[in-house]
């Protein structure tokens, strides 16, 4: 049977993506096809989503929308033999691979790379998307549903794709670092660690809403939260002669590049 949707590769973001699509309805399990070598992560998938499952890539591209979710390093093999793969459209979420890579590796089809993030587990992800002259209105609005059901879509020139991956995509690490650190800072102070860790969370969560809902800029909060003379003075004059802002310019820049040497 030709499913509406096939998965190749159902790891950390294949798994990600398939969950907010069974739980917001936008496909039936029956219409998701996931393709993955490993017997055990099959055997999960199926019993937890209800899709369907294969060892075989081929099995699996037979679907409207072939969504490749392997790693970079991983494609080539998992390619093989899907060059005339009867999926209509293509997707892609590898870091760093180009269009014009999976234009040779699949030839005339409407091909989108996308790079969602990991809080798409939890439907608060953003994605990037560039499609290629192929993709028709529909199968672009199709795609846009897709990660729209893991978060917020942006539509950015494929040039940018790297430049995504370096801050988005790879985002919740560094994001996920602070946190850490912020609660061993509160832990260092005094507080247990189970509360340091929900100050710190919360405190990162409620300041994305904050700037979000307010459209204040970063400078003006940091300026409502610095007293004069006061303890957030004291934090930003450590943090400013540790270099927290070139640090996260820097990693930015570093995961950038090396998406592009992914793509080479
Ligand atoms: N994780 C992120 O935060 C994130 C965010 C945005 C984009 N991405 C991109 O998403 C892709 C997947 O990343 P991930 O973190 O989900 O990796 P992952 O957890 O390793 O998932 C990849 C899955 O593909 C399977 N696989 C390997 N070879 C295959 C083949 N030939 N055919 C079918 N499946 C195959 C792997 O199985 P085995 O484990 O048995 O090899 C694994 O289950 C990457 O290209 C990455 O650049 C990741
Ligand atoms: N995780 C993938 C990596 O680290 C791509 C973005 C986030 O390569």
């Amino acid at each position: 049977m030709k499913a509406q949707l096939s998965i190749i590769g159902g790891g950390v973001m294949g798994e990600a993506i398939l969950s907010r699509l069974i739980a917001s309805n936008l496909y039936l399990p029956s219409d998701v096809c996931v393709s993955d070598p490993m017997p055990e992560r099959r055997a999960l998938l199926e019993k937890k989503y209800g899709v369907q499952v294969t060892p075989n890539n081929l099995v699996a591209a037979a679907a409207e929308i072939m969504l490749l979710a392997v790693k970079p390093q991983s494609l080539n093999a998992a390619a093989i033999g899907l060059a005339n793969a009867p999926a209509t459209c293509i997707v892609s979420i590898l870091a760093g691979v180009t269009l014009a890579q999976l234009e040779v590796m699949f030839p005339s089809k409407p091909i989108i790379r996308a790079m969602p993030n990991t809080p798409a587990q939890v439907g608060a992800g953003v994605t990037a998307i560039a499609a290629n002259a192929l993709v028709t209105a529909a199968q672009l609005d199709a795609v846009r549903k897709i990660f729209g059901a893991v978060g917020t879509v942006v539509e950015v020139a494929e040039s940018l794709m790297n430049a995504v991956t370096g801050l988005s995509g790879s985002g919740p690490a560094y994001v996920a670092l602070m946190v850490e650190a912020m609660a061993d800072g509160g832990v260092a102070a005094g507080l247990p660690r189970a509360i340091a860790m929900q100050l710190a969370t919360q405190t990162v969560l409620g300041t994305a809403q904050l700037l979000t809902e307010t459209n204040l800029h970063p400078a003006q909060l940091k300026d409502q939260v610095t007293s004069p003379a006061g303890t957030t003075i004291a934090a930003i004059a450590q943090l400013e002669k540790a270099g927290l802002r070139s640090a996260m310019i820097e990693a930015v820049l570093a995961a950038t590049r090396r998406a592009d040497e992914l793509g080479n």
